[in-house]
């Protein structure tokens, strides 16, 4: 079966389903959500609204996993979001639940003329390097001189976004999974269907879009990124007053479903029902929740420490699926500072993008011109990112405000008020970021991960195609209970 007719429901379905609900059940089931990321939330809720009795487990002591607005050691009501914090105008799921809990949005600024660039030990700004990219002094040929990284990978894939366009379904999956044998660098660099760029090019690349990290993964998985983050015509959004406000919106619904604290450890499958046993984080209580249905959220870096039993109630593909898809390291460091100096600058929101450990900084797109405001000092995925592992939170917001002090000024140091540091490979409920495919997992994996196995049905970002995204989230929310109340109506 292709991949393809597994994803049953279009794009107006699942609209439809968020606003109106799943088909109403005549045989109410007893189902249990593991994990109240927003995977787990939007089944709960729409099985819970179609007429079954549904019981969320989740570990931490929250909703939204990760989404995860950091409130401290931060002062006068700022905060970090220490996991999602953008949302493209793409994605319509995610937006359609922001409008049904009529959550206030907010520009998120992903860029402005104003950037920051410090790399090669050169301190400029993007306007600057968009009129002479050669400024950044990246060892490129002659053909690639005068151009940005942006058009570098666009002449590298113009073949491609030309397929994309020409392709009568207009089916992006179809047409990259062509190329999922692929790294990013190695396509880059020995491209099958257009023109190879120069090392000094690819390196030029990877440090202006962020992807020195994880240049050996999936080519699909990086165009995708790609698709979204050099896109001229995306804008970006942010919930007014941070992104947990949207998981936190589903609690009025759920609250009496939730139980919080309870730690699964093991599911086991019977003939007519399946059991799912926790144990209290606080207390070490045993509790076993018998019901008809499961739903299984968890990243597969987690559910590889939990007992699925018996053993042959999980296919060998499904089990296979657990043990080998990636899960990227991501970590993220928060400041707070007095004053808003970067505002100074003519930094509205907006990035700098640097070679140094930090990579990437973001400022606020919130409270303009407010006396204090936390900044996102540095946001490092994989390799990147597992530098940063060694180093206490404290060392590691040291390390950050001096790495930012060599593109700011001296100055900076005594407008600094306090920050933190946030491991998701550390973090004991994701054990990594986000799932993000190697080479060929895809079109191997991927049809595997998603199957419900018996009783036992899957959900989570990393059943998506919309890896890393609030949207893939949602999406596959959606898609399982639509799966289990197929099954019960
Ligand atoms: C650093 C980072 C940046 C991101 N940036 C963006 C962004 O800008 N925009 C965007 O749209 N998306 C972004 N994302 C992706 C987005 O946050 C995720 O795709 C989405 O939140 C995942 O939801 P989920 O339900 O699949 O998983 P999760 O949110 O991980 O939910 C799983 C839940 O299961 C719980 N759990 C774990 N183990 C157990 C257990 N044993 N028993 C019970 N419960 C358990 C966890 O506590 C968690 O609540 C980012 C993610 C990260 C990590
Ligand atoms: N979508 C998230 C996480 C992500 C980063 C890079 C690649 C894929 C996903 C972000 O914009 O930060």
């Amino acid at each position: 079966m292709s991949i393809q007719s597994r994803s049953r429901l279009t794009p107006s379905q699942m609209i439809s389903i968020i606003r109106s609900g799943l088909k109403k059940t005549k045989t109410p089931k007893k189902i249990m959500i593991i994990g109240a990321g927003m995977s787990g939330l939007v089944a709960a809720s729409l099985l819970k609204k179609t007429g079954h009795h549904v019981r969320i487990l989740e570990a931490s002591e929250r909703v939204g996993g990760r989404i995860f607005t950091l409130r401290s050691p931060f002062t006068q009501g700022e905060y970090l979001e220490a996991g999602a914090m953008r949302i493209p105008n793409i994605h319509f799921l995610t937006l359609e639940y922001i409008k049904k809990f009529n959550l206030p949005l907010n520009r998120f600024i992903n860029t402005t003329p104003n950037d920051l660039i410090y790399v090669n030990g050169i301190n400029t700004r993007q306007k600057v390097y968009e009129k002479n990219p050669d400024i950044l002094r990246y060892p490129v040929t002659r053909r690639e001189k005068g151009k940005t990284a942006e058009e570098l990978v666009r002449l590298a894939l113009q073949p491609i976004f030309k397929q994309i366009r020409q392709h009568p379904r207009n089916d992006l999956n179809q047409i990259i999974r062509a190329f999922d044998k692929y790294s990013m660098d190695i396509f880059l660099r020995f491209n099958p269907i257009g023109p190879s760029l120069s090392s000094g090019a690819i390196e030029m690349i990877k440090v202006l879009t962020d992807i020195e990290g994880y240049p050996e993964l999936a080519f699909t998985e990086i165009l995708r990124g790609f698709l979204i983050s050099i896109n001229p015509f995306i804008r970006f959004y942010e919930i007014t007053g941070g992104l947990d406000r949207l998981p936190k919106s589903f609690l009025p619904q759920l609250k009496n479903e939730i139980l919080f604290n309870q730690k699964v450890v093991r599911v086991v499958q019977h003939p007519n029902s399946i059991t799912v046993h926790a144990t209290h984080t606080k207390t070490s209580k045993p509790l076993q929740i018998k019901g008809d249905l499961a739903i299984m959220t968890l990243p597969f870096s987690v559910l590889r420490f939990i007992k699925l039993e018996p053993f042959h109630s999980i296919s060998h593909q499904k089990r296979k699926a657990i043990r080998e898809l990636h899960y990227l390291a991501g970590t993220k460091i928060g400041i707070q500072f007095k004053n808003r100096f970067w505002e100074k600058e003519g930094m509205f929101g907006g990035k700098s993008v640097t070679d140094l450990p930090m990579r990437f900084a973001y400022y606020p797109s919130h409270g303009f011109g407010k006396a204090n405001g936390v900044v996102l000092g540095s946001y490092t995925l994989e390799d990147d990112a597992l530098i940063w592992e060694r180093f206490s939170k404290k060392e590691a917001v040291l390390k950050n405000l001096a790495q930012l002090a060599k593109i700011h000024g001296k100055q900076i140091f005594k407008e600094f008020v306090t920050g933190t540091m946030h491991s998701w490979l550390k973090y004991p409920y994701t054990a990594g970021a986000i799932a993000m495919f190697k080479p060929t997992q895809e079109t191997v994996l991927y049809p595997h991960i998603l199957k419900p196995e018996g009783r036992l049905h899957f959900a989570g970002e990393h059943t998506s195609l919309t890896h890393g995204w609030i949207q893939g989230a949602i999406e596959s929310g959606i898609r399982a209970a639509y799966e289990i109340n197929q099954r019960t109506i």
